[in-house]
């Protein structure tokens, strides 16, 4: 069994290219009932290859104009970014009009799915796991930004972006996408540059994606971990807080035990916590020229004591009048179709 296991695992690794015949015949002819889900980019389709080994695949919408040679080239350059924390691509499949993207199936899905989602009541993640997961995905995004060239920003860090194999570890998904974009797709270009409550500020305005937006959203993702809160939390049918006005001020009155998820049941790593939630709020600064770099949050994660001596003396994080500015305060809730459609409009043309 082990060895099978083991030879599943290499070939998993083989990159090619499927024919649609074969993807049809692994998704039950891409079956409702074989469907994990839909995103911008397309629907997502569990299937079962004739090895028995298991795949995620992407069917893409509106990508007709996209030639066929241009989208095998692009996903191709994906397909050479390898590392453990990123989503490995197995292969793709473009004929006629279909383009389709084949990923290795995440048996455990999304950290969306454990934090809010169909497992969250049953809490599979326990803290040192949430602590893998942190420090895995921000050595994911970290490779991304600094080690492949042209290095790539992702532009869509949040929960259902960030899978977990078998073992809980992080696989950091959909990225590069941006590149795979036909002209004109803009329906999917909203998705592209990233989702509500994720958004760096100077991103959502004025559509300057940096690498240090990717740092913005990462924050969040770590205060959602380490709270089991959404991004985004509706107080009342017209109002909305954010995760990070809630968070700050607790932490300027050192209320830890009030930021931790409940359903850690008080089994948590109290330093740990507290250094996961500093963290996620420097990221999640609204002045991006404050924000850590990827290096620096990995560093800082894994508990870098000088480093976060220093952060933890940083004026955000000060119990004094005047620094609320750095906060949105409470943000009026609109349409979500509207509000996406705005971003949309001011970003666009960058
Ligand atoms: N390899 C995979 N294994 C298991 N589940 C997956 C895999 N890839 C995607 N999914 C799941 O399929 C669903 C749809 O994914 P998709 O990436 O299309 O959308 P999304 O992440 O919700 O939104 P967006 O398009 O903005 O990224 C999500 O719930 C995602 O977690």
């Amino acid at each position: 069994m082990s060895s099978q296991r083991k030879t599943k695992g290499k070939r998993s690794r083989q990159w090619r290219i499927f024919s649609l015949r074969e993807l049809q015949l692994a998704t039950n002819n891409f079956n409702y009932d074989n469907k994990l889900g839909e995103g911008g980019f397309g629907s997502v389709y569990w299937g079962q290859l004739w090895d028995g080994s298991q795949i995620a695949v992407k069917r893409l919408k509106s990508w007709s104009n996209k030639a066929e040679m241009e989208f095998s080239v692009e996903v191709e350059i994906l397909a050479r970014v390898r590392h453990q924390n990123l989503l490995t691509l197995r292969g793709y499949c473009a004929e006629g009009q279909e383009r389709l993207i084949v990923y290795d199936y995440m048996i455990n899905l999304s950290l969306l799915s454990h934090l809010h989602g169909p497992h969250s009541a049953e809490c599979h993640l326990d803290w040192s796991r949430r602590m893998t997961i942190a420090v895995g995905a921000a050595e994911g995004i970290f490779y991304l930004h600094h080690y492949v060239t042209p290095h790539i920003i992702h532009r869509d860090i949040k929960a259902s972006n960030v899978l977990l194999d078998g073992d809980f570890k992080a696989q950091v998904a959909d990225f590069g996408f941006a590149k795979l974009i036909p002209d004109g797709a803009t329906h999917v270009t909203t998705r592209v540059m990233g989702t509500l409550g994720y958004l760096a500020p100077e991103y959502a305005m004025l559509g300057k994606a940096s690498e240090s937006c990717d740092v913005y959203s990462f924050g969040i993702l770590l205060l959602e971990l380490a709270s089991g809160k959404k991004p985004l939390e509706k107080l009342s049918s017209t109002i909305k807080r954010s995760i990070t006005d809630w968070a700050l001020p607790l932490v300027r009155e050192g209320k830890f035990n009030e930021l931790v998820d409940l359903r850690l049941n008080g089994k948590y790593v109290e330093e740990e916590l507290k250094r996961v939630v500093l963290i996620g709020l420097i990221c999640a600064h609204n002045q991006s020229e404050k924000r850590p770099t990827m290096l620096e949050v990995v560093e800082l994660l894994k508990g870098d004591t000088e480093k976060f001596a220093a952060l933890e003396t940083h004026e955000m994080f000060k119990s004094s009048p005047g620094l609320e500015d750095n906060l949105d305060i409470i943000s009026e809730e609109k349409e979500p179709k509207q509000e996406i459609e705005n971003v949309r409009v001011l970003t666009t043309g960058n």
